[in-house]
């Protein structure tokens, strides 16, 4: 068979490819290994960790309530599975095969393998494409501990659907995956220890931001940095953990092991010599900017090149292949305005440079800040957090960062400015309705203002002015 594009995984950015390619008149194939598609994300990803976080969270409140009455509850551990498998189950009609079938696309369930430049083979058949588009996603790094195979763990596979709760936890990894994770279970009531080799968790946040997720998990869970597992060893069911921290030896026992250290790319299995894709030492395939891959006619998008691991930025790099691939232009990729949020509680907000990134780049930086207990709305929700608006010496918005409730939803107005180039003043100059989160954007672009106000001859101006109207 011979198709105008090949997608190679069913995920976020290979969805997005060929829905795309195929709305617009072309012949597309859609390969995916396991039976279902939707990807990481779907099942074993946003929607089962965003889910089990709102189980999580209503389990935490209800039991502080009921404490508060001094009745205890356990957590329904079996209850909240269902809910999580729920909310896959109703998402995936969005990604059946009948779905893209409709669109005209033809489904392969099978594992994808090059036989050559154009040719992908699937299930014994060979599919010839003019493009390719490899989007075969990532999978969690299983590093290579003394006794961790043996003593067994979870990673973000498995545990959805692990058969006991764990009342003591381990997560190694303190990224995105090992804070939602391991707060969730916190909330859940598991006794949850984060441990990280690095010196701060959540490595990509800024500074100050990471500073105020460290103390707020802190009060709910341990976090043990500058922290390495060396051994583990199985004992009567139980997982010991022997851990290096500042040269010094330290035991831990838990129930169950989480590993998010990071993830691999998925590129084994795929002969990518047969078609002369490059690879980097890590097994990410390598593309530039138009995310074309060293052979022209085959791109590679996702987690598979490991730059932004989302899945809004699969997406939209599925929608830039598309142009590329399809109509045959040349548009590159940007990841200036790529936004993300860590699902905690509070929400972290992550937009453009981190204020040491932009002290970096450019010699003259601005920061506002505001903290989120001097904002009514925060005030009145007895909430805490921290956001800062970060600029160059013409206004210009270099980065955007938050923490606090409901960020990742509030926050999108700063997307929506900086991406249309917009300055900073437009932020302050409209209205929020009072007394809305947003409202904290305001606040801290205010300051903004303030300063210019103070700096300029205005205030002179208008203070002459009120002088002589007296
Ligand atoms: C626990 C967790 C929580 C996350 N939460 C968020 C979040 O809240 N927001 C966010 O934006 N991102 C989140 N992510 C990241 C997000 O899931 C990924 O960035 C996204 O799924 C990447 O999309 P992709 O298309 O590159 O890969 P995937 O969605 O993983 O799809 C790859 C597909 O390729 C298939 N495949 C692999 N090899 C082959 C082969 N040889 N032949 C055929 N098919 C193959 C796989 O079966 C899979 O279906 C989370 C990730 C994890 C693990
Ligand atoms: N809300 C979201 O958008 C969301 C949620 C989850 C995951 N994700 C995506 O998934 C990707 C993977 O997440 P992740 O948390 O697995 O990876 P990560 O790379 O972001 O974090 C891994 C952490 O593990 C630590 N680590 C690595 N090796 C270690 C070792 N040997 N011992 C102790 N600690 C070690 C690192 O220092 C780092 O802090 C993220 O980059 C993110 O893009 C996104």
């Amino acid at each position: 068979m011979k198709y105008d594009l090949i997608v190679i995984g069913g995920g976020s950015g290979g969805l997005t490819a060929a829905a795309g390619a195929a709305s617009f008149g072309a012949k597309v194939a859609l390969i995916d290994r396991k039976e279902t598609f939707g990807g990481d994300c779907l099942h074993y990803g946003c929607v089962p960790s965003k889910a089990l976080i709102h189980q999580a969270n209503r389990y935490y409140t209800a039991n502080q309530e009921a404490s508060r009455q001094g009745v205890a509850l356990t957590v329904p551990f079996e209850r909240i599975k269902e809910a999580v498998q729920t909310a896959i189950e109703t998402i995936q009609h969005h990604d059946s095969d009948e779905r893209f079938q409709t669109l005209g696309v033809d489904v392969f369930h099978g594992a994808a393998e090059f036989t050559g430049r154009r040719k992908v083979k699937v299930n014994g058949q060979v599919l010839k494409g003019k493009r390719i588009v490899i989007a075969t996603g990532s999978r969690a790094l299983q590093p290579d501990i003394e006794g961790l195979k043996e003593a067994g763990f979870q990673t973000n596979e498995t545990i959805f659907t692990m058969p006991r709760f764990p009342k003591r936890l381990a997560v190694i990894g303190g990224g995105p995956i090992g804070v939602e994770m391991g707060q969730a279970f916190a909330r859940m009531g598991s006794s949850v220890t984060i441990i990280d080799r690095s010196e701060k968790i959540l490595s990509r946040e800024d500074d100050e931001i990471r500073d105020f997720m460290t103390d707020t998990l802190s009060k709910e869970l341990e976090i043990r940095s500058n922290t390495e597992v060396s051994k583990v060893v199985l004992n009567n069911g139980k997982k010991i953990l022997y851990v290096k921290r500042n040269g010094k030896e330290e035991e831990l026992e838990a129930d169950e092991i989480l590993l998010a250290m990071g993830r691999v790319p998925n590129t084994e299995g795929l002969n990518t010599d047969k078609a002369g894709v490059e690879l980097d030492e890590k097994g990410h395939i390598l593309v530039n900017g138009y995310l074309q891959t060293s052979q022209k006619h085959i791109f590679a998008i996702g987690d598979v090149t490991g730059k932004f691991l989302f899945t809004h930025s699969a997406g939209q790099e599925g929608k830039t292949v598309v142009q590329n691939a399809i109509f045959g232009v040349k548009s590159a990729i940007s990841y200036e305005n790529m936004p993300w949020n860590v699902y905690t509680k509070p929400e972290v907000f992550h937009l453009g440079m981190t204020e040491e990134e932009a002290r970096e780049k450019h010699e003259t930086v601005t920061v506002y800040r505001k903290k989120l207990d001097e904002v009514d709305r925060f005030i009145t929700e007895e909430e805490t957090g921290v956001i800062k608006l970060i600029m160059d010496k013409k206004g210009k918005i270099l980065g955007a960062h938050a923490a606090g409730e409901g960020a990742g939803d509030w926050m999108q107005t700063v997307v929506y400015a900086k991406t249309n180039g917009q300055k900073l003043r437009s932020l302050s100059g409209m209205v929020y309705p009072y007394p809305n989160k947003a409202a904290a954007i305001q606040a801290a672009a205010d300051l903004y203002w303030r300063e210019k106000l103070f700096d300029s001859g205005l205030k002179k101006v208008a203070s002459n002015y009120i002088k002589w109207f007296r």
